[in-house]
């Protein structure tokens, strides 16, 4: 299997000099996220544990993991919805959650954030006119509304109401909003949950334009394994940690599997087997009321839901 390579910066206009071979490669740009002993407490239990990771720009992202395991919660963290967020996490060379971020993040959720009483464009319009106010940019809004629903695939459904989409293309308005901003930063979660495998290809051939072509960074959680396999990077957590850190060639050759799956699944045994170990096991490491994530989850499509 292949590593996909992270997108190279988009080519220089050809008025540029060209580059002195000998000159010093330039240093590589900040990281687009960069998270350092980052923890999280929701309630009164803490779940996400001293994550360390960075996400750099033109890159895509995977978060795997089991239902339960504090995906959702550290893309809140990174989106700055989050409360009780303690460690460091810069965004885009900002704290995150800082105002000026907040046209530079994509974000969509789970849940489909539309208007189902208003057609597809309309929903576009109306978030188009939030981000850029005024009749000055009205063309550059027209312009960007098509170019968002085409991104997505709705050519087609423009014209129709929300309430009269499947699940899967509401949540595809969902991000077309998101891609309105030309964001650096997207984080989408489960952004192909219900999708026919058409779709998904065609969205994973979406993400890695945005990265290869606009030099977006992705953050994309996924319960389905196969898609692990089309990020360059991949964060693999359980009960609000993180396991490994790599790329798939990369974690699968470090446990001597064929697939990230198998791979997963070989990490959270070695990592049972070091909790159990009656040694080394640190003491009130989990309170004895708060149970682990569902991490017994197989982790398909079919077992997520
Ligand atoms: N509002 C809340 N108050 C307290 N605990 C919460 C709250 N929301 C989630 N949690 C807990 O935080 C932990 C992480 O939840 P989170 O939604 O981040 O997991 P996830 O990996 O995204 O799960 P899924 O894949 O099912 O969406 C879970 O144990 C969950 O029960």
């Amino acid at each position: 299997m292949m590593n996909y390579e992270p997108g190279q910066a988009p080519t220089a206009p050809t008025t540029h000099p060209t580059p002195d071979p000998s000159a010093p490669p330039p240093p590589p740009p900040d990281p687009a996220i960069e998270a350092r002993d980052l923890t999280v407490v929701r309630g009164d239990r803490t779940v996400l544990r001293a994550l360390d990771f960075t996400v750099r720009p033109g890159s895509i992202t995977g978060l795997l993991g089991p239902s339960g395991c504090g995906k959702t919660t550290l893309m809140r963290a990174v989106v700055g919805t989050q409360a009780k967020v303690t460690g460091t996490l810069d965004v885009l060379g900002h704290p995150a959650g800082d105002p000026a971020l907040r046209p530079r993040i994509g974000y969509v959720t789970q849940a489909p954030s539309v208007f189902t009483d208003l057609t597809v464009r309309q929903n576009l319009d109306y978030f188009a006119t939030v981000l850029h106010p005024g009749r000055t940019h009205r063309d550059a809004r027209r312009d960007a509304v098509t170019r968002a629903i085409d991104d997505v695939d709705l050519t087609s459904r423009a014209d129709a109401l929300a309430s009269a989409l499947s699940g899967g293309q509401r949540s595809r308005v969902s991000l077309a909003v998101a891609l309105l901003g030309t964001p650096d930063l997207l984080v989408l979660d489960e952004p192909t949950v219900g999708l026919d495998p058409v779709l998904r290809r065609d969205l994973w051939n979406l993400f890695h334009r945005l990265a290869a072509d606009r030099g977006t960074a992705l953050l994309i959680s996924s319960h389905v394994m196969d898609e692990a396999e089309r990020c360059h990077r991949l964060l693999l957590m359980r009960d609000g940690r993180i396991l490994a850190e790599d790329t798939p060639d990369a974690l699968r050759h470090r446990t001597g599997t064929a697939t990230v799956e198998e791979a997963f699944l070989r990490l959270v045994d070695a990592h049972r087997a070091d909790e159990h170990r009656p040694a080394d096991r640190p003491t009130g490491d989990r309170p004895t009321d708060e149970p682990p994530a569902d991490e017994t989850a197989p982790l398909t499509e079919e077992a997520s839901r």
